[in-house]
């Protein structure tokens, strides 16, 4: 096999309140990727949208993941990408990961599967790494793996697969860019005991509820005290969507990754779509162009549309 296509999912990473350990993947949207195996040790990528991503290997989360392969196996091996992106760049759905996941899952193929997942996770940690400034694996490890992940630590890796009942996933995504650099830097970086054991009290009940089903715990741990409401503060409609989704029965939800992506949980169509009326009229009163999708749980990760 010389070449492959691949389609790459968005990933909702934090869950809310487990900032950094925990993401879900989407069935919707997904970018796709092409890779081919050249014997030269260069990265050439070429993108097939409008987003104007850099070409330069070391500038693109897809091209720093795949030199980080090819530095691991030496010798004259180098790829040629194409990535033709559906997830629009600072969207808070995971967009770098899906380059970074994509490109390393689509490396392992051409080279017979050699790489076991922690692996792969590591190798496009480093996308993230670029994207963000910080190795982070909450988007990398649902789109590499699908379903819901808990990352319990990253040094060492230990990823704890969790199980995903079947929910309706609505996003906004307000077409405004927050890179998450930026969304990190606002982040106070202490923390006051009295909310960090109302977090951990949250991650625990949202890990529990994902494991036992309960949809009702599901609901009552989507809380986060911590950066939420640093973060939402650049988010024009947050409060309400979050307030009036709940109302019309959405389990809860909040910021998708760093934002400005906004996602609600519900536990039927009929209220994921109420759920989406409401996040249209709020951003088209607020005069914000945005684009809104009624997705589920991916339970698949970057998945091969097709070799040569
Ligand atoms: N292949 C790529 N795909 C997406 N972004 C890339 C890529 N290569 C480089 N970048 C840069 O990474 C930044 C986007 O990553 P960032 O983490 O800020 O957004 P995101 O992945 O949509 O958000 P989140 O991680 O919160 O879901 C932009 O500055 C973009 O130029
Ligand atoms: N956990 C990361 C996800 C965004 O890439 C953050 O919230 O900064």
């Amino acid at each position: 096999m010389k070449e492959v296509v691949v389609k790459c999912p968005a990933t909702v990473a934090n869950l809310v309140c487990g900032f950094d350990i925990l993401g879900m993947a989407l069935k919707e949207p997904y970018d796709i990727m092409k890779l081919k195996l050249i014997d030269e040790p260069k990265v050439v990528i070429t993108n097939k949208d409008d987003y104007n991503l850099p070409t330069e290997a070391e500038k693109n989360v897809a091209g720093v993941v795949l030199l980080s392969i090819m530095e691991k196996l030496g010798g004259n091996i180098g790829f040629e990408v194409e990535i033709e992106k559906q997830i629009k760049p600072g969207s808070g759905l995971g967009s770098s990961a899906a380059s970074a996941a994509g490109a390393a899952v689509a490396a392992n193929l051409l080279l017979d599967n050699r790489f076991t997942k922690d692996e792969l996770v590591q190798f496009a940690m480093n996308g993230e790494k670029l994207a963000s400034g910080v190795k982070h694996a909450d988007n990398i490890t649902p789109c590499i793996t699908g379903g819901v992940t808990l990352i319990r630590s990253i040094h060492p890796l230990d990823i704890v697969p969790l199980n995903s009942p079947s929910l309706f996933v609505t996003v906004v995504h307000p077409q405004i860019e927050v890179k998450t650099s930026d969304a990190r830097q606002i982040l106070r970086k202490e923390v006051l005991l009295k909310d960090a054991i109302k977090q951990w009290g949250n991650i625990a009940g949202l890990v529990a509820g994902f494991e036992k089903g309960d949809t009702d715990l599901i609901g009552r741990s989507l809380e986060d005290v911590i950066i939420e409401p640093v973060r939402s503060i650049l988010i024009p409609g947050f409060d309400e969507i979050k307030t009036r989704s709940k109302e019309a029965g959405a389990l809860g939800g909040g910021i998708s990754g760093s934002g400005p992506s906004i996602f609600m949980l519900s536990t039927n169509e009929a209220t994921a779509k109420s759920v989406e009326a409401i996040m249209q009229e709020v951003f088209q009163r607020l005069g914000i162009d945005y684009k809104t999708y009624v997705t589920s749980i991916a339970q698949e990760g970057v998945s091969e549309i097709s070799t040569k």
